[in-house]
Parts: C-alpha cells; structure tokens; sequence
C-alpha cells in the first residue's frame, strides 16, 4: 500500500489517528463459562480505539469473537478483565452513545416501518412532531419514503436492512455499529447498501455519525468500506493485524490498488488460518511429492503418529467440496492460488479455507504460502475407484483424533452404540470453541461416506458399521 501510516479518513477529511478515542477496550479478556465446566477464554488481551473520523472494520473467522467485541463495546456484556471505556471513562450499562444494525435485521413484525424506525427514537424525548419530522428525514435518507406504512414481511432482505439502518440512524448515534449487517443479504443487494452506507459517512453532517465499527468476514466488505481493518485470530480471538486502507472513497473495486489491498488483507488471513508450519515442510518432502512411498505407505506413517496428534475440530465441510476441490486441482496442473480458488469455486474466502483445511487435514493437499497443492495422496484419491477412494478416506480420518476417540468410544459400548446426547457432550467438553452440532453433522457426514459409523435418527444413536475393522486409539 502507498501510505501505510495514514488514517486521515478521505470522506471526512478528519485524522483518526490523532482523534481521542470515543470508545476503547483496554487489555480486554473475556471468557464464558457453560454447562459447569472450565471457563473458555474468548477473547484474550484485546485493546482497540474507536476513533473519530474512521470507518473500523472487525474481521475475523466465525467464531473469533467479533460479536463479542461489538457487545463490550455496547455494553451489553462486561469483560472478564480488562476496561472498556466511553469518552475515556469507564463504561457503566448500556453504551447510549452507539447504534447496531444486526444481521438478522431484528425489526418488529407486527410494526410498519414507521413505527419501526420510532423504536429508534426512544431515547430522544422528542415531540409527536420532532418525531415525525425525523422519521420522514430519515426515511428519505435511506431510500424508504412511500414505505412508511409497510409491514417487514412485505419487504425484500434489502429493504427491511434499509429499516435496520434507519432506526439506528435516528437515534443519532456518536458510533454507528454494524454486525454481519449484509451477510444475509444477495450479492448485488449488498454491494448497493454498501455503497449507500459509505454515502451516509460521507454525509456525517446529515447523520452524526462520528464512527462507523462494523463486524464483518467479508474481506472485499472490509476493504470497500474501512478506513482501518483489525484482524482477530480464533481461540482465543486476539488482534494478530491492523491495516490502514488509504484508497479515497468512493473505491474502485476493479483498480489495482483495491486489489492489492484485497490480496494484503488475503495474505493476513491465510496465514492466520493456513499456517505454514515448519514441520508440515518436513512432512511434505517425507511423504514425497517426487513419489518415493506409496499411498499405503503414507498411511501407515500417519497412523503411527495419531496417538501424539492433538484433538482438532473438523471443519464443517461436505465430502463433495473436498474432492471438488481435487478436480479443480486436477484441472489447473496440481496448483492453485487460493483467492483464484475462492474465485473458482463461488465461496466467500472463509469457506474457501474450510474446504482447503479440511482437504489438508486429510493430507490430500498441502499449502506452502497461498498456493493450494495437491499431494500424492490426494492425486492417488482421485484417480482410485470409489471403493478405493472410500477405503483411503477411512484411513484418513482414523489418523484424526476425534474419530480415533469416537470409534474407540463406540467399540467400547455394547453393540458398538453410543446415544447422539453423549457424543454432544463429549465434544462441547472437548472442543469448547466450536458447535458440538455442526461438529457431530460433520462427523457423521465423513464418518458415512468413509462407512465407519452411521446414524440412526430414530433412535437418535450413532453406531459404528459392521465390517468396521477395531481401532486401537491413544
Ligand atoms: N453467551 C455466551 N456463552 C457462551 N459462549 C458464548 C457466548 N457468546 C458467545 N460465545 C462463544 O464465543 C465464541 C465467539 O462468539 P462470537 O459470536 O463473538 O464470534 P463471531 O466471530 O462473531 O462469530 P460469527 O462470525 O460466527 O458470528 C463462540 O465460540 C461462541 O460460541
């Protein structure tokens, strides 16, 4: 980037840099405490300012405690240690002096969106007419005059977030808050409110605004919208990136500049998620790109090294994606870029790595950098018969500790059954950080495929299959 030091906002023409905070988490840490177990840190040494005259990005995986952030700063939740402070004050209760607009576009059903948009207003004590005087400039401002007396469910995704907005825009805050606001929204939708959004920032005069703090996992988001981009690594969320976008508004999403600031953003993510470790190098050249040891081989390598694996969640990936992932390898010399990648394969970035981390969990490719290789193994699973792939795939997730754990479980129990609950609470217990579900949906899904356990909905077990062989684990 030119001007890496720079945070003078181009809308505004007011320097954050040197502004006084208007809201600060000082050595923030936060942990939660669930079903009388151990507490799990969330959030761990976070110290962030809100200043004026910025447009400040959140981005982080799922999970990484970007909501969290949002409500200590709300005052919705208090930190485990650490201080959150207001006009450099501690904050007491809620925070006044912000609005948020939510994903999930929180409106009231049986409300039009002129009584909507009067929630905002609540803390205000105008009169009947200040009121409506307001609601009417607002609902010009955000698009929405001549829908005053419609109900949300009349309304597309766009316009009910247009709602969203409007109501938090009316209660004039000092800090506009936004969480995921335009992740459940389409593509094209999005990109416009986007655009709308850095318009309202560009008229701080009409609205207020001094700040805007917005929670996102969309990178090209962050860089479209952001004067400054803190990046949270996962478990526990801790600041790991903060990046100054100098790029004038409104942004050319097609220049250079817009990209390489993408690709930045890309790289910083990449290795937050991908690391490359320096033994997975070793691993590499052990298992032999160059092909000195067969699949079989590699197998047995892993398997004599799964009892010193730690207990990893899997990413909540489809088998399919994996070996679609394989076939775009496949096609494209054994190699990929990943943001070509995530190009490629029409996901958002976050998901692009799921289906990476899986497939390299499972040895299938390897990620030196931001290249997405295919291994030898990966190479040998595509090309295998689908009784051969299934057979490869069960060698490979038996290396993974939380299937060594869940067979050794099942084979323990009489007739191999273990009760869906028990497994839950086995996982929340051992990987506090993620969905014990979406884990156990994951599970079952690769454990299916590779026909080592099944599920029985009914009785709401999950069994392992007949020819399973006995796995020995820890
Ligand atoms: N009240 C709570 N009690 C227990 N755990 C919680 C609570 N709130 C959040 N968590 C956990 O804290 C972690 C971070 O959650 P948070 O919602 O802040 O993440 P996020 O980055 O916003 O995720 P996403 O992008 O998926 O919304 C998650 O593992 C979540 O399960």
């Amino acid at each position: 980037m030119s001007n890496p030091v720079s945070t003078a906002s181009p809308a505004t023409g007011r320097s954050a840099l040197h502004a006084a905070p208007l809201i600060e988490l000082q050595h923030v840490s936060k942990a939660y405490t669930t079903g009388g177990g151990e507490p799990v840190t969330i959030l761990d040494d976070i110290s962030l300012a809100v200043r004026e005259g910025e447009m400040l990005a959140l981005l982080g995986q799922s999970g990484s405690g970007k909501s969290t952030i949002l409500r200590l700063i709300a005052g919705l939740t208090d930190p485990t240690n650490g201080a959150v402070l207001s006009h450099g004050k501690a904050l007491e209760g809620i925070n006044r002096k912000l609005s948020i607009v939510f994903q999930s576009f929180a409106l009231y059903p049986w409300l039009t969106v002129q009584q909507n948009v009067q929630v905002g207003l609540t803390q205000r004590r105008l009169s009947v007419q200040q009121e409506q005087e307001e609601i009417d400039k607002v609902l010009t401002l955000i698009g929405l005059s001549g829908f005053e007396n419609a109900f949300p469910k009349e309304l597309s995704g766009g316009m009910r977030q247009r709602v969203g907005l409007a109501r938090a825009i009316v209660a004039k805050p000092e800090v506009l808050c936004m969480d995921e606001a335009f992740s459940a929204l389409d593509v094209l939708t999005a990109e416009n409110l986007r655009a709308e959004v850095v318009d309202l920032w560009n008229n701080a005069s009409e609205t207020g605004i001094k700040s805007i703090f917005f929670v996102t996992h969309n990178i090209v988001e962050a860089a479209y919208m952001a004067s400054r981009i803190v990046i949270i690594s996962s478990h526990p969320g801790r600041i790991k990136n903060v990046i100054q976008n100098p790029l004038p508004y409104p942004r050319d999403v097609k220049s250079k500049e817009f990209a390489a600031l993408v690709n930045q953003i890309h790289d910083a993510i990449t290795a937050l998620a991908l690391p490359d470790e320096p033994g997975a190098e070793v691993a590499l050249a052990e298992t032999g790109v160059d092909g000195e040891k067969t699949p079989e081989q590699e197998v047995q390598t892993a398997a004599q090294d799964a009892s010193s694996n730690r207990v990893e969640p899997i990413p909540n990936v489809p088998v399919g994606r994996i070996v679609g992932l394989l076939e775009i390898l496949q096609n494209n010399q054994e190699t990929i870029n990943i943001y070509e990648l995530s190009t490629r394969i029409g996901t958002d970035f976050g998901e692009t790595i799921a289906i990476v981390k899986a497939a390299e969990m499972l040895d299938l490719v390897d990620t030196p950098k931001h290249e997405v290789n295919m291994t030898t193994l990966g190479w040998y699973f595509l090309a295998a018969p689908m009784a051969a792939r299934k057979t490869l795939f069960r060698k490979q997730i038996l290396r993974l500790r939380l299937f060594q754990m869940l067979t050794t479980r099942l084979n323990e129990n009489p007739g191999a059954k273990v009760k869906e609950d028990d497994i839950l609470e086995e996982l929340a217990s051992l990987l506090p950080y993620d969905q014990p579900e979406s884990l156990f949906a994951t599970l079952i899904s690769w454990g299916r495929y590779a026909e080592i356990i099944d599920y029985d909905q009914r009785t709401g077990t999950v069994h392992l299959e007949a020819h399973e062989p006995q796995v020995s684990s820890t």
